[in-house]
């Protein structure tokens, strides 16, 4: 069995957290977005946190939300990781990370590698990058792939994770391909949009374990 790290995002239920954590999902994502079919308020966010277990770190993703905001929301759903899915320049997510108390984590948009090497301005700002398709009318959660080639022969200067379009059909490819140390998935491991179908999650999670 693989050492991987695997993060299920998007989840609105205890049922889809104890699933996710019994399927060997080492993150479980909550969305705090308004405009996203995963939102949660900040109440049902810091509510769902009590039933992940110690084994499993919540992930809370937002989207260019002002710092005293995040600060507050962060005292009140107690995150091990904030995911900021938006604009956030590194100065921004430097500056988050001194105050947050907690890791930081930056989706970066890739769909060539000038954006690849761009996304190398994070590099030291944050405790990882993890590679998304790029925003479309949605910042993420959109079900689209990178193209994984890029990564091929690419010098990681810090840790990273794959995202975009990840299923139990493609995850084993994506894995062999890039390496990835940490893969997360949202929209594919749903029956439709923001509906959590437990028997993806947990095909999802033997997928990325036996790749
Ligand atoms: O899940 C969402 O609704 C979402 C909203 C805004 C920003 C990011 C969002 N999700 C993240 O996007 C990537 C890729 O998702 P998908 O697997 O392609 O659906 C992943 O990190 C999600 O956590």
């Amino acid at each position: 069995m693989s050492g991987i790290a695997i993060k299920i995002c998007g989840l609105k239920t205890p049922e889809q957290v104890r699933a996710a954590a019994d399927a060997g999902a080492s993150h479980v994502g909550l969305v705090h977005f308004a405009r996203s079919p995963r939102h949660l308020s900040l109440e049902d966010a810091a509510r769902l946190r009590q039933a992940v277990p110690d084994a499993v770190k919540p992930v809370l993703l937002v989207v260019d939300m002002p710092q005293d905001e995040l600060r507050r929301a962060c005292e009140a759903v107690r995150p091990d990781v904030v995911q900021l899915h938006g604009k956030e320049t590194p100065e921004t997510c430097a500056a988050l990370r001194d105050v947050l108390g907690c890791e930081v984590w930056k989706a970066c948009g890739v769909k060539d590698r000038a954006m690849l090497d761009d996304a190398q301005r994070y590099v030291g700002a944050v405790d990882m990058l993890l590679y998304d398709a790029p925003a479309g009318k949605l910042p993420g959660g959109q079900g689209l792939a990178i193209d994984w080639s890029l990564f091929s022969g690419f010098k990681h200067k810090a840790p990273w994770g794959l995202a975009g379009g990840l299923t139990a059909q493609n995850v084993g490819e994506a894995i062999r391909q890039t390496g990835a140390p940490l893969v997360d998935t949202s929209s594919g491991v749903e029956s439709a949009p923001g509906l959590k179908d437990i028997e993806k999650i947990r095909a999802f999670c033997r997928a990325a374990r036996d790749a």
